[in-house]
């Protein structure tokens, strides 16, 4: 029997991207800056206000002009705070200064107080040599106006708000949320309040998809645990409303039980099946009554990095972000592969003094070996390595952002 090539991770995430450009969300909202962290940039923002907005002290200590100071102590002609304006300093004075306080007019150097000494008529002598310019921060040296800050697309992380509260931008237009109605498929499934009964075991997947998507920012539409019969998973599929993405677990293998790939090449249209992907081969995108549909391979560790490599940057880009791709850094492996692949792998590791190191258990059927590792390290199809070989690893600090 000949067995159809699977889609190589690249080629399905090239897809997944472009689809997800064809759909994106147009509506708009506009958010306080203490609700926006997370969310994606509408529309470009541009500096109004010059950052420092004025010339200003970096230092404690004394304002002058180089003129004055060579050789000859500077009676001390005003004392200027930070969110003070000082007055314009008097010619062959200093002026005691504190750190962001603005510079007076006429002075172009500061002296931190350590190197100043205090003399008994109260005069200041300057110590060091020191040039124009020195310990102030110039006006508009950090950002100009008109500057581009933040592109559209963007994600809001917590540098980017206070950017934005330099410039005095206290209301943000982001992307509005993507609507994802969420479901778990399985006999075997229970949850909160259940007791499992042979053979059945507690539904962790929507738990992790629930926090991984509200992390991302997304609105979460619930639909619960449904048991393996297509009746009950379109009845639970009507209870989407107006999802903009269905996201679903388990189900989509060749399994007698396993319904979600049957009901959407019954009632949808299926674009991608079957991956070069370990573990996750079975991962599927469909359309179903027009809705994008993702379908989650059941096993736990499956659903989790399927998520995280395919679905997030899909989701991500939905939500109009510009940059979707994961971050990739070389790390010297801490042990031998000597088994190429035909799926592009991806191990959960540690990384210890430098080192990738493998955790015990790979399987795809458990989660807990993820809980030990510090990402996933990435093995394309058909590649061997031994220690000491460097290849690409993925933190999951970068996706879990
Ligand atoms: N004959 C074949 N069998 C399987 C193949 C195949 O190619 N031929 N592929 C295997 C691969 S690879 C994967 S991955 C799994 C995925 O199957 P499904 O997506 O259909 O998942 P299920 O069969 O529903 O469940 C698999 C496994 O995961 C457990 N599970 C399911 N949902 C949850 C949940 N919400 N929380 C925790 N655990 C869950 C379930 O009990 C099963 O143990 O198929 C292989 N089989
Ligand atoms: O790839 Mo399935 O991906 O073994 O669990």
């Amino acid at each position: 029997m000949n067995t159809p090539a699977l889609l190589a991770v690249d080629d399905a995430l090239g897809q997944l991207l472009t689809l997800a450009e064809r759909a994106p969300l147009d509506a708009v909202e506009t958010l306080g800056l203490a609700d926006a962290e997370g969310r994606v940039l509408a529309g470009d923002v541009v500096a109004i206000v010059d950052a420092p907005a004025w010339s200003n002290s970096a230092m404690d200590g004394y304002a002058f002009n180089l003129v004055d100071a060579i050789g000859f102590p500077l009676p001390v002609s005003q004392t200027v705070f930070a969110g003070q304006a000082g007055e314009p300093l008097a010619p062959g004075t200093c002026a005691r200064i504190f750190t962001g306080a603005p510079i007076p007019q006429g002075a172009n150097c500061v002296q931190m107080q350590e190197n100043c000494t205090v003399l008994e008529d109260g005069r200041i002598a300057v110590q060091g040599t020191l040039r124009e310019g020195a310990n102030i921060r110039q006006q508009g040296s950090e950002t100009a106006v008109g500057q581009l800050l933040l592109g559209k697309g963007t994600v809001l992380s917590p540098i980017a708000l206070g950017v934005l509260a330099c410039q005095g931008i206290y209301r943000v237009s982001v992307v509005r949320s993507l609507k994802v109605a969420l479901l778990s498929t399985g006999n075997e499934l229970v949850g909160e309040g259940e007791v499992p009964a042979p053979g059945q075991i507690h539904d962790s997947n929507r738990v992790v998809l629930q926090s991984l998507l509200q992390r991302m920012g997304c609105d979460v539409i619930d639909l619960g645990k449904v048991n393996d019969e297509l009746a009950l998973i379109r009845a639970a599929l009507e209870r989407a409303g107006n999802a903009d993405l269905i996201i679903s677990s388990g189900g989509v293998s060749v399994g007698d039980a396993d319904c979600i790939g049957s009901l959407l090449r019954e009632a949808g249209e299926v674009l991608m099946w079957k991956l070069a992907i370990k573990p996750g081969k079975p991962f599927t995108f469909a359309h179903f009554n027009g809705v994008p549909f993702i379908g989650l391979p059941g096993n736990p560790g499956s659903s989790l990095v399927t998520f995280l490599m395919l679905a997030r940057p899909y989701i991500l880009r939905r939500m109009g972000r510009t940059r979707v791709e994961q971050m990739r850094l070389p790390v010297v492996c801490g042990f031998d592969w000597p088994r190429a692949g035909r799926r592009q792998e991806y191990l959960r590791v540690s990384i210890e003094q430098g080192r990738a190191v493998l955790q015990p258990n790979q399987s795809s059927g458990t989660l807990l070996s993820a809980t030990w590792a510090d990402g996933l390290l990435e093995v394309p199809v058909g590649t061997t390595f031994k220690a000491g070989d460097s290849l690409d690893f993925i933190p999951f600090a970068s996706l879990l952002a």
